[in-house]
């Protein structure tokens, strides 16, 4: 699986909220989108999902316009994690993970194992097994998020695009959300918010008011004067052998 964007654009009425954006991700790539509030990250995860069309220029999944995939062909080989969803459905845990494989299951197949091993496998991979009977309005933020992930996973696509997977979460839920994406092997983009956390991917790309200004590793791409830049924040990023850089955020 890999994507192409070439210069897509986007507007709604006269507002222009994608512009001329362009970038590949490479099949098994871990990459972080990130950018300020309103700079356009959730608008061009919608575009490569296919909810959205470009206005011009043009996405490309596997060579092949995403917008010109059948829904059922397209749910396939992408998934989408978005923001905040939710259901008022009363569902089960279980059941909320198995909507991931409605892609699979052809007309008037009934239920089987093999769908069932991918539920199993997706609520084992989110530490979310003992919970798959409670009801989905009484489960927490976190556990919901978790469950958000895992319908995902059971939708066993090659790519897997999240939306700021850890967002309303408390700083421990935050870090197993975290560690959870970190062991997914799949190609994945995330638009994250924590600078941190978008250290711990494969590359980074940088939107700024509906442009992308930057991509690159962490390592290339994060500096006090590209935070600056980027989010306008004073920053110092500490250095240590065997760890990551830590970014701190200076008022
Ligand atoms: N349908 C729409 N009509 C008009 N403006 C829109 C529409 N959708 C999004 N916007 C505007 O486009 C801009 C980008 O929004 P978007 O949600 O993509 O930003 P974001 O980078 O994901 O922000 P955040 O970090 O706050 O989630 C915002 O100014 C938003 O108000």
């Amino acid at each position: 699986m890999n994507l192409t964007v070439t210069n897509a654009h986007f507007h709604v009425g006269k507002k222009s909220l994608i512009k001329d954006v362009s970038f590949h991700l490479k099949t098994g790539e871990r990459v972080a989108l990130i950018g300020p509030n309103g700079c356009g990250k959730s608008t061009l995860l919608r575009l490569i999902c296919g909810l959205n069309k470009p206005s011009s220029g043009e996405i490309l999944l596997d060579d092949k316009a995403v917008h010109a995939y059948p829904r059922r062909s397209l749910a396939q080989r992408l998934a989408y994690v978005q923001q905040k969803s939710s259901t008022e459905e009363l569902v089960k845990a279980e059941d909320a993970v198995a909507l991931g494989r409605t892609p699979w299951i052809r007309a008037f197949e009934r239920w089987g194992d093999n769908h069932q091993a991918h539920v199993d496998k997706a609520l084992k991979q989110v530490g979310m097994r003992h919970k798959r009977s409670q009801y989905w309005h009484t489960l927490s933020g976190g556990e919901q998020q978790r469950l958000h992930i895992a319908r995902a996973l059971a939708q066993s696509t090659p790519f897997i695009v999240m939306d700021e997977p850890t967002n309303h979460l408390d700083i421990k839920q935050q870090l197993v959300v975290l560690g959870l994406i970190e062991h997914i092997e799949r190609t994945l983009l995330v638009a994250v918010h924590d600078l941190n956390h978008a250290m711990r991917f494969d590359r980074i790309i940088a939107m700024k008011e509906g442009c992308l200004v930057a991509q690159g590793t962490p390592d290339e791409l994060i500096s006090e004067a590209f935070i600056q830049d980027v989010f306008e924040v004073r920053s110092r990023i500490i250095r240590s052998e065997g760890h990551p850089p830590h970014i701190q955020l200076l008022s």
